[in-house]
């Protein structure tokens, strides 16, 4: 069964006047009160900036496997470059015994900070090949920092406070962006295990491109039920992570979620490959419940905590396979 998703127009909020801006933020704001989930439509990412990146990921992940095992990081293999099936359990986040995900990853940090540029001190987790491929990653990060811009600028709309409340908090914010590949399924999984296990996001608004393709994302609903989430063309799924629901003081929700197996009767290709850009504010920004999310009968529910640390801790109990 499909979840109910809400979809939200960001072309009123870009251009609109007051009163639809306005009336954006307050449908923003109840997806994210009732599901943790909203998928958004005309929101400034162009299709050929997507497109582009799409297809040159695919390439990287078609190369033989010993090429893409050198751009493994030994010295920081959590946090950027290749990371091959078998290295990564999400679902330990949750303290579960998890097997590993049936994806490979290639993973980029955010390339606006000067030691993460392609010609950076850091190189080495650039692919050479597909020629084009730094290019194109430089151009979806701009485009989804920007849409990234506009979700923080539309949460403080929506949360009663200043427009720019956010601003701060992002100008050196930690952006990374995972391309994740979900191969065919040759060999059956193990019993329990999937695509990508049942987790929380970390840290802030993840911006999810999904694939057309059979085994996809599940979210566990407010019922107690795992539904399918729903493909919109072009439009992008936007969810709350761990972080932005304590800084909400739990108004908004980071639901779990997950990547379930493909049917085992299909018969074509169920390769799935998705683009996933995680937010999260400057490493050293000190988190604590907004003023605005507290009140005399929903006082503060947690102590502050330091954005960087926080995260760093969730990706670290992901890796313990
Ligand atoms: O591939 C997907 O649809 C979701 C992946 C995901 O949940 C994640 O990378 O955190
Ligand atoms: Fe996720």
């Amino acid at each position: 069964m499909l979840a109910d998703i809400p979809v939200v127009d960001l072309a009123d909020f870009r251009s609109g006047d007051r009163e639809k801006r306005a009336a954006v933020a307050r449908s923003f704001d109840k997806a994210l009160e009732e599901a943790g989930f909203v998928t958004v439509t005309n929101h400034g990412v162009a299709d050929e900036t997507t497109g582009t990146l799409y297809r040159l990921t695919k390439n990287f992940f078609a190369l033989p496997e010993d090429v893409k095992r050198g751009y493994v990081l030994q010295s920081d293999a959590k946090t950027k470059g290749y990371i091959p099936i078998g290295d990564e359990a999400v679902a330990l986040t949750l303290d579960a015994k998890a097997a590993p995900d049936l994806c490979e990853a290639l993973v980029f940090p955010n390339p606006q900070m000067p030691n993460n540029r392609p010609d950076g001190p850091e190189k080495q987790f650039w692919p050479a090949e597909p020629a084009g491929l730094a290019p194109a990653v430089l151009d979806y990060f701009n485009a989804c920092t920007a849409l990234s811009g506009d979700l923080y600028r539309l949460s403080a709309l929506a949360l009663d406070l200043p427009e720019d409340y956010f601003v701060p908090f992002f100008n050196e914010g930690s952006f990374v962006l995972r391309l994740v590949q979900y191969p065919d399924q040759i060999v059956p999984p193990l019993p329990g295990q999937l695509r990508y296990g049942a987790h929380h996001d970390y840290g802030g608004f993840t911006i999810l491109r999904q694939d057309d393709a059979p085994g996809g994302l599940q979210v566990f609903d407010r019922s107690g039920q795992w539904r399918d989430v729903p493909n919109e063309p072009k439009s992008f799924v936007i969810n709350v992570g761990d972080l932005l629901a304590r800084w909400t003081n739990d108004r908004w929700r980071s639901t779990l979620h997950r990547v379930v197996n493909p049917g085992r009767e299909l018969t074509g290709s169920t390769e799935r490959l998705s683009m996933v850009l995680f937010t999260g504010p400057n490493a050293d920004a000190e988190i604590l419940p907004l003023p605005t999310c507290c009140t005399a009968e929903h006082p503060s529910q947690y102590p502050p905590v330091t954005a960087g640390a926080y995260i760093r801790g969730k990706i670290a109990a992901s890796h313990q396979v």
